[in-house]
């Protein structure tokens, strides 16, 4: 029987100042292992995934359906089986990874031959932001925008040379919620200081000037402001990572969980530590995905990480 692996992988969006824009792929995965079948069946075999609809109500499918819609297709019936490693609700990207595996089944199973272009163009009007959706789709850092043209810019780079610390909390915070605290718009002194400081930051990280690039991740004034509120020991987390040698750290996406930009190969020495000061959280060393979305025909699932 023919199989189909898709594999996505998490992200981490905004890295502090660069708020709905700026992305990073993580090595944790969403795989779908996608076989015929007579009718449309979704199995799932994560512990971190709750109970979800085992049919055409299932938002994967869902998404799939929407884009070869569009191009009056319809979709020949499949069973997949779902395995993920990214939590739900806490900022590491799971809904992105689920709109970009639902692109992808489409584009494959209804042989769509979508365009990168035209992946991200689905992608982050479905999410509503570009920057977990392109990390998703392209791997590496990513910076990306809407143009003026209603559609999309994004530039990869894959030449960062350093490891990440995530806290991840035992609670969910669904990026719904930590969007409306936000405010509805911002002062030009504001909006100067804010995207000046996110210019830095990224001038710092393609230079390799990591402890420039950590002390602007924190300089934030977008949203970290209003959302730190709501990240269990948000401050103190991150003071403690920086006597610990972190360039920086910040809320990872809309939260909860908290991430910190460290020296490559340090991540498990600053993470024994602070393991044993924060117990309520899951802290776990990540290092960035280069590869983006990855499709395979009757491959093996190992095979395909990275
Ligand atoms: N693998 C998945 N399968 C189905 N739905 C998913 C999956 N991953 C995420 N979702 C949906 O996305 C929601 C979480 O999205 P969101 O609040 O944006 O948090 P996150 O920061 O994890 O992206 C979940 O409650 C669920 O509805
Ligand atoms: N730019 C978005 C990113 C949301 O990321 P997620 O991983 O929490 O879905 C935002 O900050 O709202």
């Amino acid at each position: 029987m023919n199989k189909l692996v898709i594999q996505v992988p998490a992200s981490t969006a905004n890295l502090g100042p660069g708020f709905d824009s700026v992305g990073i792929s993580l090595n944790r995965f969403l795989t779908l292992k996608v076989y015929e079948h007579h009718e449309w069946k979704f199995e799932q075999i994560s512990t971190l995934l709750p109970p979800l609809p085992d049919n055409d109500d299932h938002f994967i499918l869902q998404i799939a359906k929407q884009v070869a819609d569009h191009y009056h297709k319809s979709l020949p019936p499949c069973r997949v089986v779902v395995d993920s490693e990214i939590p739900l609700a806490r900022g590491l990207g799971s809904s992105a990874s689920a709109v970009v595996a639902g692109i992808e089944l489409a584009n494959q199973v209804g042989q769509l031959s979508l365009t990168d272009q035209e992946k991200l163009y689905f992608a982050s009007n479905i999410e509503g932001h570009p920057d977990n959706v392109a990390a998703s789709l392209f791997g590496g850092l990513i910076i990306a925008t809407k143009n003026k043209e209603n559609g999309f810019e994004v530039v990869p780079f894959y030449d960062l040379m350093v490891d990440f610390l995530v806290f991840i909390p035992n609670i969910e915070l669904k990026t719904d919620d930590a969007r409306k605290v936000l405010p509805s718009s911002y002062s030009r002194q504001d909006a100067v200081r804010g995207s000046a400081t996110s210019n830095v930051l990224i001038a710092a990280l393609l230079c390799g000037q990591y402890e420039l690039a950590g002390k602007m991740m924190e300089q934030d004034i977008f949203h970290e402001p209003y959302r730190s509120e709501l990240i269990p020991h948000f401050h103190e987390v991150r003071e403690a990572a920086k006597t610990l040698g972190a360039f920086g750290t910040v809320i990872s996406g809309a939260g909860p969980t908290i991430i910190s930009l460290v020296p490559y190969g340090d991540g498990e020495r600053i993470a024994k530590h602070l393991r044993a000061i924060y117990p309520q959280f899951q802290i776990e060393i990540l290092k960035m995905n280069r590869n983006g979305v990855v499709v395979e025909y009757d491959a093996s699932y190992k095979a395909l990480k990275s």
